[in-house]
């Protein structure tokens, strides 16, 4: 039953046959299964190593022997069909416990019964007619990005620099309802964001830090711990502050009957604050969903923004049919979600964008029970990865994967496509709560740049050595140039 070496429990395929004829088994560098494949590689040297196993496999999901447990890693949307669809595999891996001190329980590490509960709380909060309220803080943002730009026209711009800024302002915004220029500790906040997400890479880096007692013991447990308090006093105090105004000016009845009609600005913190006055959450439950918002909402945004523009840069042909299809709409100031969603071919741009550099690379689900999945018994304990990277660079659903063609997501062009060819924000019921939020922050930035400015390339995107982070990172700063546009 066991992969002896390894000491790891064996998967086996249900009808009895050798585990080779259905998966790829990813050979250890060592006879101790693959425990040792990855001792110390930095985020770069991971990232490549899981693409060599990818192209050892030859399409096939394969599986690695680790001490904790089986992996049963998913590169292709057949295989990643029954997983997205289940109603049991729903908990989440255990590179997810090193955000506990971070994000606590919040509805990304949370499992059934709570999370089901906070899902449904949550959900109003991305309403479509919320959404529309959302829309106006995204294009006041996007505009006071542009004032940034005005200063660093035609000079290589390190657009971290800009849009990081700009995604956290809006989330910030959207999630508390408070500016964040207008809170103390906005910086440290970001800087700590920052730090934790560079400790949390280092540690899934090093085997041994998986075990918590070595990593109290030899890791950077009290850097980690004073990192996650800077973010809980921020948003603690923050949401302390909005709780008594809220309660002062009786929030709670911005919410109809239906739950979903606002007449005002609101922040999902108000939906959480009108759920705490019902008994549903507690202080420490809220301040779990703002941070778990917040950080999701953040990173992956920003990530996808800034591969945009290197993409929109590298591309001329397709900037400047994005610039057409743009170019004739109302005033900025004036444009609704509804004139958002029709601007459709750049939409199609920030979708091949998201399938070729997804800014959540990898997802993972542990199995709390003996489970069946792909003709697999996938014992206790075992973790599944899905490699959401690999799935979306499948040439037998997107010929030429490594070319960049928004035109494949063009409606014409869709009507066939797998149903989890495409998963950016992961599918079924664990899905990105906040996707149509994401596209819609997007869109208003770029088409905000692209009204103002001809994006210019500095860096080829070919050149990028791609990194895992809790997001995806590159070795490289990425830089783009901002030329005003004669009219
Ligand atoms: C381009 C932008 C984004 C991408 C690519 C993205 C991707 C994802 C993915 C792949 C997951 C599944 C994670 C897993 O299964 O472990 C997820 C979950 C989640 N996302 Fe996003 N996301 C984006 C933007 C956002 C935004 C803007 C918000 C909120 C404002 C958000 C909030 C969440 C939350 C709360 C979850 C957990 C949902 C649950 O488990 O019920 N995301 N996202």
């Amino acid at each position: 039953n066991y992969f002896i070496l390894a000491l790891c429990e064996r998967i086996k395929c249900v009808e009895g046959k050798p585990l080779e004829e259905k998966v790829c088994i990813i050979p250890g560098k060592t006879i101790f299964g693959n425990n040792f494949d990855a001792v110390n590689v930095t985020p770069g040297k991971l990232f490549k190593l899981a693409r060599s196993f990818t192209k050892l496999s030859k399409g096939r999901s394969y599986v690695l022997n680790f001490l904790i447990g089986p992996v049963y890693n998913i590169i292709n949307a057949e295989d990643a069909e029954q997983l997205f669809q289940s109603q049991s595999l729903t908990t989440k891996g255990f590179m997810y416990d090193f955000l506990q001190p971070f994000l606590g329980d919040g509805l990304l590490r949370s499992s059934e019964e709570k999370w089901h509960l906070r899902r449904k709380m949550l959900t109003p909060a991305f309403h479509f007619n919320i959404l529309q309220t959302f829309n106006e803080i995204f294009k006041e943002e996007s505009l006071k990005l542009l004032e940034k730009l005005k200063h660093l026209q035609h000079e290589d711009v390190n657009i971290s620099d800009v849009i990081d800024e700009f995604s956290l302002n809006n989330v910030c915004e959207t999630a508390l309802g408070v500016k964040l220029n207008e809170i103390d500790g906005a910086t440290e906040y970001r800087a700590a964001v920052h730090n934790l997400s560079t400790m949390i890479v280092r540690r899934v880096c090093n085997p041994l830090m998986y075990y918590r007692i070595i990593f109290y013991l030899f890791g950077q447990y009290s850097e980690t711990k004073h990192y996650a308090e800077i973010i809980h006093n921020f948003s603690g105090k923050i949401i302390s502050k909005k709780r008594k105004k809220f309660f002062q000016e009786d929030n709670g009845c911005k919410i109809d009957k239906e739950n979903s009609y606002v007449k005002t600005r609101y922040a999902m913190l108000d939906t959480l604050l009108h759920n705490e006055a019902q008994g549903l959450i507690d202080h420490q439950g809220i301040c779990e969903e703002v941070d778990t918002v917040m950080f999701e909402g953040y990173d992956t945004t920003s990530t996808c923004l800034k591969f945009a523009l290197l993409n929109l840069a590298q591309y001329p042909d397709i900037q400047k049919r994005c610039y057409q299809e743009i170019e004739n709409l109302t005033a900025f100031e004036n444009l609704t979600v509804f004139d958002f969603n029709k601007v459709e071919y750049l939409g199609c741009v920030i979708k091949e964008t998201l399938r070729m550099h997804p800014s959540v690379p990898i997802i993972q689900r542990l199995c709390t029970k003996e489970t069946v999945l792909n003709g697999l018994i996938l014992p206790t304990n075992a973790q599944v990865n899905i490699h959401i990277n690999d799935i979306m660079r499948d040439s037998k659903h997107f010929p030429e994967p490594s070319v960049f063609k928004p035109e494949r997501f063009l409606p014409e062009n869709t009507h066939n496509m797998h149903p989890f060819a495409f998963v950016p924000f992961s599918a079924g019921s664990r899905n990105c709560i906040g996707q149509k939020f994401a596209m819609l922050e997007i869109k208003a930035a770029l088409v905000a740049i692209l009204r103002a400015y001809r994006v210019l390339p500095v860096i080829q995107t070919k050149d990028l050595i791609l990194e895992y982070g809790i997001t995806l990172r590159t070795k490289q700063k990425l830089f783009v140039k901002f030329e005003p546009r004669v009219i």
